[in-house]
């Protein structure tokens, strides 16, 4: 049996203006979990992913994290995040980033040569020395998924990470994403409208107006 990482309950997210982002939904991440997210553009996927990321608060409903451990070690440590707008320090290096979470979490000396690997693993290695600046949207994609696999960290929540990628960059992105999770026991959830990726994922959650209508195949949530 799995370990549950996250649980979310009734979980509603209200904004300014009558906004409603999230309407009672109910969610469950184990372990395991290979979860796409899908549904329309402002049906409240990437709202869900903050919240289940302890980026954002909801307004009504409750969100838990069993198997991740106390709430201020959750980020970088045990989840790794990838925006749909890739977040990249300007000021550092490509390689500087990749490997900034090992630095933040006291491990400087492994940062350098993790950073370098999975550069390689992506086919980015000849990016290391660039900044941010020069690189393509989809270039800072790969390197935001390989600064989140960098800590090794027990989740990965991906807001549309080959939004930006053609579909063959997409494809040998995501084969090299799905290796390296499969070694090291990573769950994932993505958020996508890439169909080719989510049909790779084992669960499907689908999103409609802030809903979560579907979850397929169907699991019990916690
Ligand atoms: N900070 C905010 N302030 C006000 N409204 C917001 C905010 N963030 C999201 N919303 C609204 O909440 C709803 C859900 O947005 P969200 O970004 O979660 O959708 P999404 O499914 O991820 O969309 P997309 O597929 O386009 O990324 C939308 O109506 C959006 O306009």
């Amino acid at each position: 049996m799995s370990d549950t990482l996250v649980v979310g309950k009734h979980l509603g997210r209200d904004f300014q203006r009558g906004v409603v982002a999230l309407r009672d939904v109910n969610c469950r991440i184990a372990s395991d979990a290979r979860i796409a997210v899908v549904g329309p553009s402002g049906s409240g996927k990437t709202t869900l992913l903050h919240i289940l990321g302890g980026l954002d608060k909801p307004t009504s409903g409750t969100v838990e994290w069993p198997g991740l451990g106390p709430f201020e070690e959750l980020r970088p440590r045990h989840i790794g995040l990838v925006f749909q707008t890739p977040s990249l320090f300007p000021a550092l290096t490509v390689a500087q980033n990749v490997g900034l979470p090992l630095v933040l979490a006291g491990d400087p000396a492994s940062a350098g040569a993790a950073a370098a690997a999975l550069l390689d693993l992506f086919g980015l290695g000849e990016l290391r020395d660039k900044l941010p600046e020069e690189l393509s949207g989809g270039q800072s994609q790969r390197i935001a998924m390989a600064r989140a696999l960098v800590m090794r960290p027990k989740l990965i929540l991906a807001d549309e990470p080959t939004g930006q990628l053609d579909s063959i960059t997409a494809q040998f992105f995501f084969d090299t994403v799905m290796e390296q999770l499969e070694g090291t026991g990573i769950a994932l959830v993505v958020a996508t409208h890439d169909e080719a990726v989510a049909a790779r994922m084992a669960t499907r959650w689908t999103m409609d107006h802030g809903r979560l209508v579907s979850e397929w195949p169907r699991q019990d949530a916690a």
